[in-house]
């Protein structure tokens, strides 16, 4: 398929709509792709299977918009290790309520810092069917280091980043092993296949 096709991204996450911005401005086909944000204040269902989250959300950014559009959502997770999967899809009232030390400090009594940042995109072409799309990066919890603009970013060092975490990280570097980079790798793959 060639061409430029209009693709709304439903977010009301600023640093989300700039990460994947930068994403999607570089790929390799002739395709391109116009993003189009709506800021829709979606509900997000107490679920801990990420898919079904991200569908629910995809869902109902339809309903709003109504049919025959190109739409996709992402949910972003962080799981850690030693809690079974938890917060998971929950981190960001974790962040809300907690903070980001405190956060820190529930692993305190676990010598296994593993965590991992997970991004579900789900996508809605203009018929209707739903397709979705995950990418994952491991890494570990660490004390709050770099800015502290983006959600969890200051506290979570990706194993493949020579220690820097993904808050110190240049935005390149950081879309280049990313959970985010990862997910959309796949979509674009799927856009342009
Ligand atoms: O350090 C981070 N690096 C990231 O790469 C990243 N991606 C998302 N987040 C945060 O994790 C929660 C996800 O919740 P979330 O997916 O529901 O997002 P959201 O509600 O902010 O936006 P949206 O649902 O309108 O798209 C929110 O607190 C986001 O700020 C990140 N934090
Ligand atoms: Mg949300």
């Amino acid at each position: 398929m060639t061409g430029i096709r209009d693709i709304i991204f439903v977010t009301g996450n600023l640093n989300k709509l700039k990460e994947v911005q930068m994403i999607l401005a570089k790929n390799e086909s002739d395709d391109d792709i116009n993003l189009i944000n709506k800021e829709l204040d979606l509900e997000e269902i107490q679920e801990l299977d990420l898919k079904e989250i991200a569908l629910a959300k995809c869902k109902q950014a339809v309903s709003m918009l109504g049919p025959g559009h190109a739409v996709f959502v992402e949910d972003t997770a962080l799981t850690f290790d030693e809690l079974n999967g938890l917060p998971g899809a929950f981190i960001k009232w974790f962040v809300k309520s907690l903070g980001l030390n405190k956060i820190v400090k529930l692993l305190d009594p676990f010598e296994n810092k593993g965590a991992t940042a997970i991004t579900t995109i789900a996508y809605a072409d203009e018929n209707g069917e739903y397709h979705v799309f995950q990418g994952f990066t491991k890494g570990r919890i660490v004390e709050s280091r770099g800015p502290t603009n983006f959600g969890w970013d200051s506290i979570f060092e990706p194993f493949e980043s020579n220690g820097k975490t993904y808050a110190e990280m240049e935005k390149l570097e950081k879309n280049s092993i990313s959970h985010r980079g990862r997910a959309f790798d796949e979509f674009k793959q799927f856009l342009f296949k």
